[in-house]
């Protein structure tokens, strides 16, 4: 085998593979029949609201608890039937970053990062060398030998983040790993995990209640509810066609939606003189087309722009308008605009403007 086919198939073993996972408490069913895997490389999100099974996941993911039934393979490996004491070279494969950073105050940054590495039975020599190594690559060569105390919240999840790669793990978990920062601070944790994803070829698990970390960071997002998998796929597939309610719900806050005056007007059935209100959305550089203009030009329709807005998973902008139409000319709209290559476009009903 060449060492370019050995490097392709390195791409092929999923780091991570959920097979048929089950776990309760009680009678309550967190996870249910839970089945997925994650590629080398591949950034994962899962959302989900409050008690969807989130946490429960990751921390079978992170072998710190075991499904009742199913696997959980690591690198091939599964997890779940490994007796504790072979657990901890799997563990080990797995580097962890949390929200609250959990550092140990008494110790300096260097020894916070060395840790894993001395617990791993490395020298001296050789856990100060690789901490030293990672502080440089997470940006705080210059902190070595400062304390936690002495930091701020993102230089904390800096060295957080620096401590989870310390063992050469195959796998990142961030636990809501940027909910306790501010948004700039946010933004340059997210931009330092794309920075050693790409780095290091790093696949990253994330669970977060912010969306606008997954459309930043991640690749594929799976949607949890009541410990079942409702809808999965790439970012800008899940986020620009949600097809659940929960799925829309999560996203309220990061898209645009109609003014409640519209909503509360809305109805199915087209009366005389009504307006049909269109939902646009628009992936990719059709959102710098002049849409109503060419709407007016060449089709001879007057659209108003009711609400608008875009937003960008990684760098590409998703556009999502409403706009109203009059009724006779729902239809004639709907294929013009799909004729100009929108991703989609759906009649939502009608009102009297
Ligand atoms: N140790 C436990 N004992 C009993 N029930 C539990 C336990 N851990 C989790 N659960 C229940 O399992 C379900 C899933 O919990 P989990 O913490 O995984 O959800 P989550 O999506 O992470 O929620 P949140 O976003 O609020 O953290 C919840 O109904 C929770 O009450």
């Amino acid at each position: 085998m060449t060492t370019q086919s050995a490097a392709a198939s390195d791409f092929d073993v999923p780091v991570v593979e959920f097979q048929n996972v089950c776990r309760h408490f009680g009678d309550h069913i967190a996870l249910s029949n839970l089945s997925f895997s994650v590629k080398k490389a591949e950034i994962l999100g899962i959302i989900g609201h409050s008690g969807a099974g989130k946490t429960t996941l990751l921390r079978c993911l992170a072998g710190l608890e075991k499904p009742d039934t199913g696997q959980v393979k690591i690198e091939g490996k599964d997890m779940s039937s490994l007796p504790d004491k072979e657990l901890l070279p799997l563990r080990q494969r797995i580097g962890l970053v949390f929200q609250h950073f959990n550092l140990l105050s008494s110790k300096n940054i260097l020894k916070n990062v060395a840790l894993p590495l001395k617990i791993a039975g490395y020298s001296k020599e050789q856990r100060y060398k690789k901490a030293a190594d990672l502080l440089e690559l997470v940006g705080l060569p210059d902190k070595a030998y400062h304390y936690p105390a002495q930091l701020s919240g993102g230089q904390k999840q800096r060295v957080g983040i620096a401590r989870a790669l310390a063992a050469d793990p195959a796998l990142l978990l961030c636990d809501e790993a940027t909910s306790a920062l501010d948004p700039e601070t946010t933004r340059s944790i997210i931009d330092l995990l794309l920075h050693i994803n790409k780095q290091l070829k790093l696949t990253i698990v994330l669970i977060t209640h912010e969306m606008s970390v997954i459309r930043l960071l991640a690749d594929r997002v799976i949607v949890l509810q009541q410990g079942k998998i409702i809808e999965e796929g790439p970012v800008t597939h899940v986020f620009s066609h949600p097809k659940t309610e929960t799925t829309q719900q999560l996203l309220t806050e990061e898209q645009p939606s109609l003014p409640d005056s519209i909503v509360k007007k809305l109805h199915a059935d087209a009366q005389p003189n009504d307006y049909a209100i269109l939902r646009v959305v628009m992936l990719g550089d059709i959102v710098r087309r002049p849409l109503i203009a060419a709407l007016q030009k060449e089709h001879n329709i007057s659209a108003i722009l009711l609400e608008g807005g875009i937003t960008h998973i990684r760098e590409i902008p998703i556009g999502t308008l409403f706009l109203a139409v009059p009724a006779k000319h729902s239809r004639q709209t709907i294929e013009a605009l799909t004729g100009m290559g929108v991703e989609t476009v759906e009649s939502i009903g009608y009102v009297l403007l």
